[in-house]
């Protein structure tokens, strides 16, 4: 049984991004909003769109403290953020929905997101993925690292030198795995299915314009920054 050890540097990278990941979550709490009222489809659509333009945003700033990140070639740093942004929004979301709250309130809040005013056939694939999520009881580590390998997937659209973005994202997949095997040191498969909700999380993700364009309204309306990022 070979002896897993975080090194030094993994541990100063680890608390580099975790601090970063800590640091950079959207201002204001939208589970907090949801709990507190019902709203109409239209107002559910503004308030998607006014917390995925925030998120957006402060996942660019989480970026920058990703180690080597900024050394990348710049139109590769934007190529990756544009391909990630749609399933960092997606996995911020899960792990919104999978904070430990009080009694009751996770059935309020996953009622309130089935009447938003998105459409029937995406609540399930969404809810499905949230609950898989949940049930890995991520540490905050794990949490940020997952966001940062989701982030340097090297085969995004337009990516010039995937090799330097695959070392990037080995480096933090290393510091993951080990992660893995000393947080539950019961379950060897852990890393593997941590892996495996990456692969959910993109085909969640595909359906993201069809999710906004059935949304139970008419003229959605989107900020110039989801424009960019949605292909709206
Ligand atoms: C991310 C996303 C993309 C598409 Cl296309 C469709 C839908 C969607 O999020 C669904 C979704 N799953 C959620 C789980 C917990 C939660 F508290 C809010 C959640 N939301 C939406 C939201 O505010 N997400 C933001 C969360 C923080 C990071 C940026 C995004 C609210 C918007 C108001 C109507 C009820 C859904």
């Amino acid at each position: 049984k070979e002896k897993v050890e975080i090194t030094k540097e993994q541990q100063a990278l680890m608390k580099i991004i975790t601090d970063a990941y800590n640091r950079h979550q959207i201002p204001q709490d939208v589970a907090k909003k949801l709990l507190q009222d019902q709203y109409s489809a239209e107002e559910n659509f503004l308030l998607l769109t006014e917390m995925a333009t925030s998120q957006v945003q402060v996942l660019v700033e989480f970026t920058k403290n990703i180690p080597g990140f900024l050394s990348l070639d710049r139109e590769d740093q934007i190529a990756l953020l544009k391909g990630s942004a749609v399933e960092a929004m997606f996995l911020r979301s899960a792990q919104v929905f999978s904070r430990k709250m009080p009694s009751g309130h996770t059935e309020v809040l996953e009622e309130r997101i089935r009447k938003s005013g998105i459409s029937e056939e995406f609540i399930t694939p969404m809810f499905n993925f949230y609950k898989s999520i949940g049930e890995l009881h991520m540490v905050q580590e794990e949490q940020a690292l997952l966001t940062t390998v989701t982030i340097l997937t090297p085969d995004r659209p337009y990516v010039k030198d995937q090799q330097a973005v695959e070392r990037l994202q080995e480096t933090m997949l290393d510091v993951l795995r080990k992660l893995c095997v000393l947080q539950h040191p019961q379950e060897p498969q852990y890393f593997a299915r941590l892996l495996g909700r990456l692969t959910e999380l993109r085909t969640l993700s595909h359906y993201h314009t069809e999710m906004l364009a059935s949304w139970r309204m008419n003229d959605h309306k989107f900020t110039p920054l989801l424009c960019e990022i949605w292909d709206v």
